[in-house]
Order: structure tokens, then sequence, then C-alpha cells
């Protein structure tokens, strides 16, 4: 190595236990680099390390509970519905979805902020600019136009999802440059400011008056309201962690799912044996409910599966506190374990994509296979990709309930299949579809379209 920090990069859980144990007790912790881009806002929880951490836990966490579970499972109901009826599918034997992330990501957004924040979600319609010319042919949706003529806050939030990583890597005096596509970044992130500023305002009148709700943003207002508490969080960390809730919450779904759908398009076997499990658990007619959750393994599956294959948080990183060791073990076949010296400032980075295709832990990792976890328990720490130990995701059954009811309520419908292109074949839409990834802040498949056939009901 010449200069920089040493980087080791490994795709065994076991080192991925160990280097985010998370305690006090811990060697390692996430490098303030790797989080940059999620400060900017404000302090929050993906980002904050030890004691610290541990406030905005204690804040944030006791959100995501059993009433909060069953709140997404009947959104989603209610969302799907929605779809059905704005999109014109209703009276339709086949829809073609020229990008299916536009769905996924309607879906997950919708979810997050009336989930997480009782938002008003007709102002929380998907985020990209394109996507309004495309969709938005129902007078409902309509983006509301800001009173003050500005900036309608869904296209900011698209702008500001869109330049995320760009903005972080940009030095502060070049903002203020003539630079048209600069200005329009600044001018997003001014206005979702204010708008930030006022839902805060909003819900601080709220909590002073009484009306408690049970949503994670009511929490944290009243963490930030509360004098008397030693956890209190100031506006700046209030906004910080409604942002990146906002963006942990529905970008990683929304590419898994996406990707689900891509995977189980391919593979209509595994989508007649996972109709079959929805059609004995919850039958034709009547509406799946939160207690078929558990029930619903092997939908759960498809969506595991989609995510071993596609891990859309495709790696994490910490950094050695201390000169210290991990325990590595030998390689398949050999019995024992062996220990590496780890220099103080050395980066750790756990490659997903590296994990999820290792054959010590898969057979067959090539293969797009949901029966390996059928029968798992959901919370199950064999699957990987959600983090493990006490910094693993707190957004995990948030995001596993959205996603097996909505899959529930697809598959019931309509079969899932590949749009292909003229004279294309389904191998060949696999190979463009799945393998060139778009990589950045987290993994996802390049736009692709789907057909939705419905299904003739016996
Ligand atoms: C398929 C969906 C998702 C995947 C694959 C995923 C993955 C992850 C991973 C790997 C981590 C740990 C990162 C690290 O240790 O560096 C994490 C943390 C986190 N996730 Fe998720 N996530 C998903 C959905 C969600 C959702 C829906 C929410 C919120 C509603 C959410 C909120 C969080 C939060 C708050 C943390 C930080 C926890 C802490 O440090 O205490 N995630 N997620």
């Amino acid at each position: 190595m010449l200069a920089g920090q040493p980087e080791l990069w490994t795709s065994n859980v076991d080192i991925e236990r160990q280097i985010t144990a998370g305690s006090h007790r811990c060697d390692f912790m996430k490098p303030a680099w790797f989080t940059q881009t999620l400060v900017y806002w404000g302090m929050n929880i993906i980002s904050a390390e030890g004691a610290l951490w541990r406030k905005h836990r204690r804040i944030v966490g006791p959100a995501f509970g059993p009433k909060l579970y069953k709140l997404v499972w009947n959104k989603t109901l209610e969302i799907y519905r929605d779809m059905i009826q704005v999109d014109g599918w209703k009276d339709k034997n086949s829809v073609n979805i020229p990008v299916t992330q536009r769905i996924t990501s309607k879906l997950t957004l919708l979810l997050i902020s009336t989930c997480g924040f009782g938002f008003p979600t007709t102002w929380f319609l998907p985020i990209s600019r394109d996507f309004f010319a495309l969709e938005l042919t129902n007078p409902r949706d309509t983006p509301p136009r800001a009173a003050d003529g500005g900036m309608p806050i869904q296209e900011a939030f698209g702008i500001f999802s869109e330049t995320i990583v760009l903005a972080a890597s940009i030095p502060t005096w070049l903002w203020y440059l003539p630079i048209p596509g600069l200005r329009e970044v600044r001018v997003a992130r001014k206005r979702l400011m204010a708008f930030m500023q006022e839902q805060v305002a909003e819900r601080k009148a709220l909590v002073a008056a009484g009306d408690m709700r049970a949503d994670a943003f009511t929490m944290m207002v009243e963490a930030n309201q509360d004098q008397s508490n030693k956890y209190q969080l100031d506006d700046a960390e209030l906004i910080g962690n409604v942002f990146v809730l906002m963006f942990a919450g529905h970008e990683t779904t929304a590419n898994s799912l996406a990707a689900t759908l891509a995977y189980i398009s391919l593979h209509q076997d595994i989508q007649n044996e996972v109709v079959e499990q929805i059609m004995s658990v919850v039958g034709p007619d009547r509406d799946p409910d939160y207690d078929d959750y558990s029930k619903l393994d092997k939908v759960l599956a498809i969506f595991y599966e989609a995510i071993r294959i596609m891990p859309t948080a495709h790696a994490f990183v910490r950094e050695a506190t201390e000169d210290t060791n991990l325990t590595v073990q030998n390689p398949v076949g050999e019995e024992g374990t062996k220990t590496i010296p780890i220099l103080k400032g050395t980066q750790i980075i756990i490659d997903m994509v590296g994990v999820h295709y290792n054959p010590r832990y898969f057979e067959d990792p090539e293969t797009y296979k949901p029966s390996r976890w059928y029968g798992l328990p959901a919370d199950s720490e064999q699957i990987a990709a959600f983090g493990v130990g006490p910094r693993a995701c707190l957004g995990r059954k948030f995001a596993t309930v959205e996603a097996t009811c909505f899959l529930a309520l697809l598959l019931r419908d309509w079969q899932v299949l590949p749009l292909l292109r003229a004279g294309e074949t389904k191998e060949a839409w696999g190979a463009r579809v799945l393998t060139n990834p778009r990589v950045g802040l987290t993994m996802a498949a390049a736009d692709f379209p789907i057909e939705l056939a419905r299904r003739k009901r016996v």
C-alpha cells in the first residue's frame, strides 16, 4: 500500500458478526466518510456511533412494533387497491409496465411516508420528474403546486434523491457558481428543508396539544420537546432522522421488490407454487390480513431470495478503532480457526455480494432458489442482508411485511411475465435485466419492463 488506509474485503458472515457487534467493547465503528451523505440534514440513527447511537436507537426504535406492522399491512392493501383503480387495471386482462421500479418505488415511498410519519400521502407521490409526465394521468394524482409557486415538494425530493451521492462530494464553493444543474439541486434542498421545518412545527403543535400518534415522527418530536428527557433530540437530529428513515425505508425495499418481480417473471414454476400457498392461506376472495403474514413463508422466500441474489445493501464498512484481532474460520473442509491481527485504522468491508454467493453458506449460489428459505422464521439471522447484531436493520420487519402483503395481492391476481423485445428470448431478457445492476448508495437492477397477465380463476 502506498497511501490511504488499509482495506480488507470479506465475504464471511462471522467477520460481519465480529465487526458489527456495536457494543462499547467492540473495536470497530462506522467510519464518518461511509455515512457522510446521510448526515447532510443532521445526525441520525444510521450515522451515529457509540452513546450517541444508543440515544437515537432508544428514541426511534420503539416506533417499530406490532402496531406499526399492522398499519403497514393494512396500508399496503389500500395502496394496492388504489393502484389498480388509479392506473386503470381493473378491467384489463393484461398490463404492460414499462419501468417496474416506478411501481415499487411509489408503493414504498407512500408506505414510509404514511406509516412512518403520517405525512399527507398525495404530497409524496413518486419522486422522479419524468414519472409525473408518464404516469399521473388521473386528476387525483396531479402533484400539488406549491402555494407560493415554488418547486413542488415531490419534485424537490426527486432531485435530492437522484443527486445525493454527487452532492456529498461537491466542495462548498462550487454550489455558488452559476451552474443551472447545481442551482436546481440547491433550490430543491432549500425547499425540502423549509418543508421539513413546517412539518416539524405542525407536529410540535399537535404534540403540545396532547395529540400523540404512534408513528416514528411523533415519537421523535416528543423526544425533541421533552426538556426533562436525557435522551433529547435537537431539531437537526429530528430532521436528520426523518430523512434517513425516508431513504432507508423506501429505496432498499423498492429495489428488492423490483428484483423479486424480475426473478419470478423468469420462474413460472416458482410463481405457481407461491400462488398455491396464497390460495390455501388466504383463498380467492377475502383480503389477506396481518395474521396471514407468518403463514405466507413462500411469499417472503421469493423476496429474501431476490435480496440474496441482488443485495441492495451491497456493502457495509467498519473501521478498527484499536489494534485488534479477528478470528477467521479455516477454508471449507478444514477444521479450526486462525487469528488475523488488524491494525488501528484498517477498514473492513463486508461485501454482501460475496457473502451471498459464498458456497460456504449457499449451495448452488448462482441459482434463484426461494425454497432455501421455506419454513425459516421471518426474523432468522440466516439472512444476513439486513445486517446482524445490535446495528441490524431496524426496518427489516417493516420491509418484509409490506413485501409479503403486496406480493400476495399481486400474485393472486396477476401472472408476472418478462416484457420481451421483438425476437428476444426469456434468457436474453434475464441477461439484459439482471446482469447490469446500478451500483451507488444501494444496488438495483437497471430499469426494466414486465407484463402482468390476469390469472384465470378456476
Ligand atoms: C430490503 C430492505 C432493506 C434492507 C436490505 C436493509 C438493509 C440494512 C442493513 C444492511 C443495515 C445495516 C447497515 C450497517 O450496519 O452498516 C440497515 C440498517 C438500518 N435500516 Fe435497513 N434495510 C431495508 C429496509 C429498511 C426499512 C424499510 C427501514 C425503515 C423503515 C430501514 C431502516 C434502517 C435503519 C434505521 C437502520 C440503522 C439501524 C441502526 O444502526 O440502529 N431499513 N438496513
